[in-house]
């Protein structure tokens, strides 16, 4: 039990750093002596120092350290990166026991932590409140495991179940939409404020957002954080025909954007901040998008619609996990919501909405 009290603090210090430490994880440390705290930390932001460190320094009295114990929610790296390896620091300060919630399974680390650890002699504790160290750790640990990003769908539907009312549909076949200038177009909106700013504080977390063409023609999103404190992730958009023109808010230069296209041309290559990316669109789309993604060591990826593309990563099974929001809107018809054969984990309300979870598991 008192491991798992203090596990349980190191993912609240974790929590802290999610979406700042790329590529790194954000790992969360504290060092206990007679059951107190005496130091805790997480990652600093990429380049900076790792959440063993920053514990080590935050114990004024270094002397206590040799009767303390080090608890980490993932196992200390053992190798030089942008910074000396952890362990290194432990062994030299003569920390004699180490809990561990899981280990890394980076082709550098993947046990050599632990391994040398122990043949310094202290005393490793491996798997404590290994599931919700793994779950923290789902970026990172997908990424170095399944060799591509984790993926989060989201939408937001209405009460009768569609994602956008029939009135958006005609005008997206009818591409010279003349009734609404390209500034003029936006989401109509489903969930609640207290809905959206979520939304935003989830975009700060991942590495990169996906929506497809017919979004980006209808919406014209920024897919950004504007309503949080955090950085906007990478946008990726579809757009195998190229249909979406230079005015769209993709194309303002704020953000890295990657085009992923079947038609790619020297000129438009030259856009401030855009990048465009060949991928096969006659089969497993999903499949050949993570490839891209993986590229460019993009780890996690939020895919925000429209319902074509969401259920081509459903229907391809390359989901990890969904957040379903339902607003109290009625369309009566419009673009019917994507298809989720699952059972939701949590439900809740934020005010008058409902947001449901999903993990494929
Ligand atoms: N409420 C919500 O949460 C959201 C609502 N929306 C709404 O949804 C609507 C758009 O949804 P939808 O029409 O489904 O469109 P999408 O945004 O999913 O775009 C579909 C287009 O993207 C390309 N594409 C996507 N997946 C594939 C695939 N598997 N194979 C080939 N091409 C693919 C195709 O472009 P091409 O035809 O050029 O090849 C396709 O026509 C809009 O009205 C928007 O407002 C959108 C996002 C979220
Ligand atoms: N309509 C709708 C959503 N729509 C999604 O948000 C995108 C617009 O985001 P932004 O770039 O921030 O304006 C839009 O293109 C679509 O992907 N999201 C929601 O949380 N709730 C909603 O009711
Ligand atoms: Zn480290």
């Amino acid at each position: 039990m008192q491991h798992q009290k203090y596990i349980l603090r190191c993912l609240q210090l974790a929590k802290l750093g999610v979406g700042t430490t790329r590529p790194n994880p954000s790992v969360g440390a504290v060092i206990v002596l007679n059951d107190r705290i005496i130091g805790e930390g997480y990652t600093s932001p990429f380049g900076g120092p790792h959440a063993e460190v920053n514990a080590i320094n935050a114990v004024t009295d270094k002397s206590l350290l040799r009767e303390a114990t080090l608890y980490v929610t993932l196992e200390p790296c053992s190798h030089y990166g942008k910074t000396p390896p952890c362990v290194d620091l432990i062994i030299l300060h003569k920390i004699p026991k180490i809990v561990i919630g899981t280990l890394d399974p980076h082709d550098k680390v993947a046990g050599k932590g632990v391994k040398k650890l122990k043949e310094a002699g202290c005393e490793v504790i491996v798997g404590v409140l290994e599931d919700a160290c793994k779950l923290h750790h789902k970026r990172f640990l997908t990424f170095h495991t399944k060799k591509r990003p984790y993926i989060i769908l989201k939408w937001a539907q209405s009460i009768d179940g569609f994602i956008a009312p029939n009135d958006k549909i005609s005008s997206i076949h009818h591409s010279a939409d003349t009734k609404r200038s390209v500034a003029e177009r936006s989401p109509i909106w489903i969930t609640n404020q207290y809905s959206r700013q979520l939304v935003h504080k989830w975009r700060s977390q991942e590495h990169a957002i996906l929506v497809g063409t017919n979004t980006v023609l209808q919406d014209n999103p920024s897919l950004s954080t504007r309503d949080w404190d955090g950085t906007s992730p990478i946008r990726i958009v579809l757009d195998r025909k190229r249909r979406i023109s230079d005015d769209y808010a993709i194309y303002d230069g704020k953000v890295k954007t990657i085009i992923l296209t079947q038609i790619k041309d020297k000129q438009a290559e030259q856009r401030e901040n855009v990048l465009f990316e060949k991928i096969d669109f006659s089969k497993n789309i999903a499949a050949n998008i993570c490839k891209v993604l993986s590229e460019h060591n993009i780890q996690s990826l939020i895919v925000e619609g429209g319902t074509k593309t969401l259920q081509t990563f459903i229907d391809e099974k390359l989901w990890d996990e969904a957040s379903v929001f339902t607003g109290p809107l009625a369309f009566e018809n419009g673009v019917k919501a994507p298809i989720l054969d699952a059972a939701p984990y949590f439900e809740e309300k934020i005010a008058e909405d409902t947001l449901k979870t999903y993990f494929n598991r």
